[in-house]
């Protein structure tokens, strides 16, 4: 029988029709994955806290499985809760898989939808990530271990200056994990925070006492984390709720007034780089290179948000601000609340400490300190950092991401527009992969033959820990994460037995227990709350070498041109 170029074409059609409509009622037939029964209108809101879903999200995957949905309100949540299905969703589907879900208060309002972390897979914020991948990816993160080096000598001196003072003195932590100036997370907060700034404006955090720029990063981040929390606030749960008059929407002008105040602080250091860049005294971060490179291209000035429309896709000042935000926010707290759990689940597991402190001694011994040249020969070290990030990721839920199409997994239907999580804790307590799970055992990663890779590579099912996320969105930080993360912790290793609190009358040591989750604290990035610890240097010569390192490195300061510190 002959057949037509029409009829061919019009059987092409009907097949294609067909196909449409089989595979969308085959997604609309597929039910959802299973979870808790909710209430009318309000879902399973009142089931659970909010800011500190993931105990009870554990607890869900092991009754209803490792794909669970919940509803808030009108918001479809998925959990997914094995690095199989995170895995499958979020690196093999991530066409679909690739936004953050962006809350209403904490993106729209406060971040007038700027902020990188909460941007929908969108081309702005590709151009985004193309630049931020400008300096932290593999080669760039390089450049920044200088600062690594000089920046950690000045946290060992620091510790040495700061000795049993957090044991001795009466800390309060504020609310929103405020932190107090003199506490020694304030010294840990200094290092990761100077180290985002200099990368971004080329401008030192060189003072911790007395110093509100340093204390105001961590209040507004802190603000942040708290705010975007899914739950946190109606209107993110009931969209429906945004169409309210002002009159009847407190959050509106609550939201606007947490923009206005973020700019007041991120907006002056823009404004002050710029002024420095026009004036030719800006320094060199990456805020002043790119104002440059705008300039060079006739755009010095372009005001206002987002980017240019034509195939460069310039950022204006207000996304330039928020890019370089987006950097320190997620930069400084994450770091630093790895090092908080290092220190806790160390001094928790004495003989794991012990046995990094003979590994330090019979791999650097005392004349010299750690550098990265090291790391392959400290594989116990590097087996307890990773096992702190097991025990204690610093973002447990990790970033919420977002479905962007209907799609189905393993017969389940995950809704368009459903906010899908990966249950980085959930993975990590799996007693499976990990047995034993809540126990701390660096044992699990100890490979002290193998090149030590840590959690990157293509190979995602194999990764020792999932701290940095998946797919298109995986932490554009990890490079200079794990970097700071060794060179800190190794020199701690290195020049400091560093020692709880104890009962003056029993003598027994003071330690937050870790398998508490009230020893952390609530909100997207997870951190101990704050805990005594002295520091007392290992030797003589320790201590010599590292007073003699920060003379050394005001020095390196003056030559770059940057602020030496002020004690
Ligand atoms: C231990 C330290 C860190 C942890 C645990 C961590 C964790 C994460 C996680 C879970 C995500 C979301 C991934 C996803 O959506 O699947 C993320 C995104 C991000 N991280 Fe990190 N991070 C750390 C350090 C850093 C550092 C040092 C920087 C910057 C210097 C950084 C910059 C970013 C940025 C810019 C994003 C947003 C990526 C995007 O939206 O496309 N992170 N991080």
């Amino acid at each position: 029988m002959a057949v037509s170029t029409n009829e061919l074409a019009i059987l092409a059609i009907v097949l294609l029709v067909t196909a449409v409509v089989f595979y969308t009622k085959g997604t609309r037939r597929a039910p959802l994955p299973p979870g808790p029964r909710g209430i009318p209108f309000l879902g399973n809101l009142f089931q659970f806290n909010v800011m500190r879903p993931y105990p009870q999200y554990l607890k869900w995957a092991q009754k209803y499985g490792p794909v669970f949905s919940i509803k808030l309100g009108s918001q479809r949540i998925i959990v997914l809760s094995t690095s199989e299905a995170a895995d499958e969703l979020f690196v093999t589907r991530s066409k679909l898989y690739s936004s953050h879900e962006s809350p209403h208060v904490g993106f729209d309002l406060v971040s007038d939808q700027q902020r990188m972390v909460f941007m929908p897979y969108s081309r702005e914020w590709k151009i985004v990530r193309k630049n931020v991948h400008g300096i932290l990816g593999p080669g760039p993160s390089k450049q920044m271990r200088k600062m690594q080096d000089l920046e950690c000598r000045i946290m060992l001196h620091d510790l040495l200056c700061h000795g049993d003072t957090s044991i001795v003195e009466d800390f309060v932590e504020g609310p929103h994990g405020k932190v107090p100036e003199r506490h020694w997370f304030s010294i840990i907060r200094r290092y990761t925070t100077s180290l985002m700034m200099t990368l971004v404006y080329g401008r030192r955090i060189h003072r911790i006492v007395d110093n509100p720029e340093l204390h105001q990063v961590y209040e507004m981040m802190s603000n942040m984390t708290h705010v975007s929390q899914p739950g946190r606030y109606l209107v993110d749960a009931l969209p429906i709720l945004r169409w309210l008059p002002d009159i009847m929407a407190p959050w509106r002008a609550e939201g606007k007034r947490m923009h206005e105040w973020e700019m007041g602080f991120w907006g002056k250091l823009f404004a002050d780089s710029r002024t420095a860049f026009l004036n030719g005294t800006g320094l060199n971060g990456f805020v002043q290179s790119y104002l440059s490179a705008r300039a060079e291209a006739g755009l010095e000035d372009l005001p206002g948000k987002g980017a240019t429309e034509d195939g460069a896709g310039w950022m204006r000042d207000k996304l330039i601000t928020y890019t370089a935000v987006s950097i320190i926010e997620a930069g400084s707290d994450t770091t630093s609340t790895a090092v908080f759990s290092f220190v806790l689940l160390m001094l928790s597991n004495p003989d794991a400490l012990r046995r990094a402190k003979e590994e330090m001694g019979a791999v650097v011994g005392s004349s010299r300190m750690p550098d990265w040249e090291d790391e392959d020969r400290l594989p116990w070290l590097t087996a307890c950092i990773k096992e702190t990030l097991r025990c204690a990721p610093p973002l447990p839920l990790g970033i919420p991401h977002k479905a962007d199409e209907d799609d189905v997994y393993n017969g389940y239907l995950i809704p368009k527009g459903s906010t899908v999580i990966g249950n980085i804790w959930a993975i990590h307590m799996d007693p499976v992969r990990y047995p034993d799970p809540t126990a701390f055992k660096p044992e699990r990663f100890y490979n002290p033959d193998g090149k030590l890779n840590w959690a990157s590579g293509p190979d995602t099912h194999n990764r020792d820990h999932y701290i940095f996320g998946w797919g298109r969105r995986f932490c554009s930080g990890k490079y200079l994460a794990e970097a700071s993360m060794f060179i800190v912790l190794s020199r701690l290793i290195w020049g400091f037995d560093f020692y709880a609190a104890s009962d003056p009358q029993t003598g027994k040591v003071k330690l937050p227990d870790v398998n508490d989750v009230d020893t952390f604290t609530d909100g997207l990035v997870t951190a101990p709350k704050i805990y005594p610890v002295g520091f007392k240097p290992r030797s003589e010569k320790h201590a010599e070498m590292i007073k003699a390192s920060y003379r050394d490195v005001q020095n390196d300061w003056q030559s770059m041109g940057l602020a030496g510190d002020e004690r």
